[in-house]
This record gives structure tokens, C-alpha cells and sequence, in this order.
């Protein structure tokens, strides 16, 4: 047992569970506490370092979240937002940081997770990597210095088996867009068109989402005016940026208190 602070991963398995581990494992800056999986999942009760087909970690994956999180200073969770609404009380209760990464947030999940910050940091983004946060406050600026005349689109695109859209990012970089404008995003979105959708409403802001392959996740926001566009890109090759910046949100929410953050908190942008 060492000083350094405690990590919980849950979705230990999935692509960002993995990718998290092996970041804190060789992070030096934190030890992994514990792994949590779904009750029934076939790593339940393994050592997880050789669950993932390495050499033995020294932690077992369980499917009992509040008796890991107990054992812990910080929970980094990136799964499904039914799931992360109950880690979140859980978290609280442990008074453990709640960094969360999963996107997909209805109004609802949002409502309880906000509910849970009253007692708890929870550090939640829909993308972690300082290239995009950086690109929200460029989106921001952006959209500020530009009229209606601009047609705001944001296009992004992810893996096959990505479950949600628009991605987490892709909402950060609308709202960002939003703000920018001094609009409320929802009364602007146009989040599917399909058929005769009528000639686009100037003043909206736009979503379209590519699915295939093995895409980590591409950005753009394109402001479209008559005779010229300007683009701003974000391009992701591996998933370690994610875990990179949810594992400083880690360790920054040591120092917080109570209270719902994100990652322009996070980076100081
Ligand atoms: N914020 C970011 O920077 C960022 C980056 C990448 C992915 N994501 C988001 O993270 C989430 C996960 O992405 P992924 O590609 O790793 O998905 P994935 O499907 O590969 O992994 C999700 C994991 O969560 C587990 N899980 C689900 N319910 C659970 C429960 N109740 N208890 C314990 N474990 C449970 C699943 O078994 C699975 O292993 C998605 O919402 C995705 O959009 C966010
Ligand atoms: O792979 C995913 O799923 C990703 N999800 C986040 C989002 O929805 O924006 C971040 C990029 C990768």
C-alpha cells in the first residue's frame, strides 16, 4: 500500500475501461484500488491484469461497487448512464471523486447526477482530451465573432459500436457554439434530418454522425456563410487521451469541494 491516491475503474472491460487501467498502472501518480464490472460478466473475480491478458495487477475485478469505491479516493467511469447515475450515489457516499466520461446523458441521469455533487466532486466531460476542450473555447470564441449569416454544422464521426449520437463532444462543441451566439442550444438543434426537411433555419445549429470501423472519434465544426467556410477539426487517434485527461481530473478533484466540474475547470482553459 503506498500514499498515492486510490482509482476504481469501472467497465473494466470495455475500450476505455482497458485503456484507463494500463494509464493508471503506469501512471506513478496514482494505484489502482479496484475494477468493477456488471454482475455475471465473465471477469468478475480475476485478477484483472491477467484478465486483459498481462501479467497479474493484484486486483480482482468485482461487481460490488460501493465496497470498492469505500477502499478509494477517485472513480473514473466510463459506461452507460444508468449505470454511472447509481455510481454517482455511490461515489458520494464514499466521498470518493466521480469522474465521469460516459456520454448518452438523458435529462433525468443528469438531474440525479447533480443531485450527487451536492456532496461529492464529480468531474464529468463528454470528451477528456485537452484538444477538444481547447476546441470548445475555440468554437466559443468563434461563433461570438460570427452572425446568423454562418451556418453552424457539427459533424462527427466514431467506431461501430458507438451507442449514442451525437457524440458527447459533438453536444460540448454545439453548446459551446450556443453560448457563443447567446442562444439556448435546444431551441436551435437540428439533430436529424431525413426526407423533405424544408430549406435549413438560419440561426440553427446542426449534427450529423458517421458510424464505422474502428474510428476513435473526428470533429468538425463547420461555419458555412455564402462564399466561404471556415472548419475547425479535431482528430482523435487513440483512446490514452481520454484516460490521460480523466485520470488528471482524478487526481484535481483531490483538491476540490463539493461540486459538478468539467474539464475547461480541469486544464484551466
Ligand atoms: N468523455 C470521454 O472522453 C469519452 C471517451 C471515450 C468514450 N466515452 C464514453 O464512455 C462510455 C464507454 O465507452 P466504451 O467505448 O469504453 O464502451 P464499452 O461498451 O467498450 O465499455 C463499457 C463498459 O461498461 C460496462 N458496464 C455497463 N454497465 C455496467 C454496470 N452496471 N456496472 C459495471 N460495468 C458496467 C460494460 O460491461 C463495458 O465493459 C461511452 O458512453 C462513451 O461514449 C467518453
Ligand atoms: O468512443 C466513444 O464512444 C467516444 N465517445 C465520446 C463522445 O461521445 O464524444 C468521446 C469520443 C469517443
Amino acid at each position: 500500500m503506498t500514499d498515492l491516491p486510490g482509482i476504481v475503474i469501472t467497465g473494466a472491460s470495455g475500450r476505455m475501461g482497458r485503456m484507463l487501467i494500463q494509464t493508471v498502472l503506469a501512471s506513478g501518480k496514482a494505484r489502482l484500488a479496484g475494477c468493477v464490472e456488471r454482475p455475471g460478466h465473465a471477469w468478475i473475480g480475476r485478477d484483472v491484469g491477467e484478465a486483459m491478458g498481462g501479467a497479474p495487477a493484484g486486483v480482482s475485478v468485482t461487481d460490488d461497487p460501493l465496497a470498492a469505491f469505500a477502499r478509494a479516493q477517485a472513480v473514473i467511469d466510463f459506461t452507460a448512464p444508468a449505470a454511472t447515475v447509481e455510481f454517482a450515489a455511490l461515489a458520494a457516499q464514499a466521498r470518493a471523486v466521480h469522474v465521469i466520461g460516459t456520454t448518452g446523458m438523458e435529462p433525468e441521469h443528469l438531474a440525479k447526477i447533480k443531485a450527487a455533487a451536492r456532496h461529492a466532486v464529480i468531474v464529468r466531460a463528454g470528451n477528456m482530451s485537452l484538444g477538444v476542450n481547447l476546441l470548445v473555447q475555440l468554437t466559443k470564441k468563434v461563433a461570438a465573432a460570427l452572425d446568423a449569416d454562418w451556418d453552424v454544422e457539427v459533424v462527427e464521426a466514431h467506431h461501430r459500436m458507438k451507442v449514442d449520437a451525437p457524440s458527447g463532444t459533438a453536444l460540448m462543441l454545439g453548446q459551446a457554439a450556443a453560448e457563443g451566439r447567446g442562444v439556448a442550444l435546444d431551441a436551435v438543434a437540428d439533430r436529424g434530418r431525413d426526407g423533405i426537411t424544408g430549406a435549413r433555419s438560419r440561426g440553427h445549429i446542426g449534427f450529423s454522425a458517421i458510424r464505422g470501423g474502428d474510428i476513435v472519434g473526428e470533429h468538425d465544426v463547420i461555419f458555412a456563410a455564402d462564399g466561404e467556410r471556415v472548419i475547425l477539426r479535431h482528430i482523435a487517434t487513440d483512446r490514452a487521451i481520454f484516460a490521460r485527461g480523466a485520470l488528471r481530473a482524478a487526481l484535481w478533484g483531490q483538491r476540490q469541494k463539493p461540486g459538478e466540474y468539467d474539464m475547461i475547470d480541469v486544464l484551466g482553459l
